[in-house]
């Protein structure tokens, strides 16, 4: 395989308690009570308005015009992405160990995904950076990760992608793509019957080396 594309949230970066204390911004602006980092933490993943959503159902219901909602999260979240925010231990050495061309993507918006980056000394890594918002369509849809193979001037087949979800890895396998799994990330999921090509727990004992050279 000729290069590696990331997840962010939750496989890259521990982003929740900055999306946590955004999302409660939001909510106590909305009248509603806060939701707890475990309930932010399972609403992660596809995308920042499925996120506002899901918190608004939890505290009482969805209201028909979400569109302040949005922006109030935008505006909150914007301002702290990474106050409480950090890479996961092992990240970096995993990523500086990386000798072929790496990307990013990622469901959150493409501003919030390359500040937060840039933030954290990150975007230096990925030749490319995906976001939420850069393609018509969100993952699991599997546009966005084929526009980013495209967009390093790589087919589907030369990429491993890397991610911390079922929604990662549904949109690997919808667009053709070898999948790793981390399973330290947001999502308790059960590997079992997933069969993803390739799975790890931990950033400090991975070598990525092993799963894009085989
Ligand atoms: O849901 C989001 O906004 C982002 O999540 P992801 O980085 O795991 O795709
Ligand atoms: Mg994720």
């Amino acid at each position: 395989m000729k290069a590696v594309i990331f997840d962010l949230d939750g496989t890259l970066v521990h982003s929740a308690p900055d999306i946590h204390a955004a999302a409660n911004v939001m909510l106590a602006k909305a009248g509603r009570e806060p939701v707890t980092l475990d309930q932010v933490i399972s609403f992660i993943g596809n995308g920042i308005e499925k996120l506002v959503e899901r918190c608004l159902r939890a505290t009482g219901g969805a209201p028909a015009d979400m569109a302040p909602h949005y922006a109030e999260m935008n505006r909150a979240y914007a301002k702290d992405l990474t106050t409480l925010t950090r890479v996961f231990d092992g990240v970096r050495k995993a990523l500086d160990a990386v000798d072929v061309p790496m990307a990013l993507c990622t469901n959150k918006p493409e501003i919030p995904a390359r500040a937060l980056c840039d933030q954290l000394d990150l975007t230096r890594y990925f030749t490319v950076i995906t976001g939420g918002d850069s393609t018509q369509a969100k993952k699991p849809d599997p546009l966005p990760l084929v526009h980013t193979a495209l967009a390093l001037g790589l087919s589907v087949e030369e990429c491993l992608y890397v991610g911390d979800s079922v929604t990662d890895f549904r949109t690997a396998r919808a667009a053709g793509m070898q999948f790793a799994f981390f399973t330290g990330g947001y999502q308790p999921t059960p590997v079992n019957g997933l069969a993803p090509e390739e799975c790890f727990d931990s950033w400090n004992s991975v070598n990525l080396g092993q799963f894009y050279l085989a």
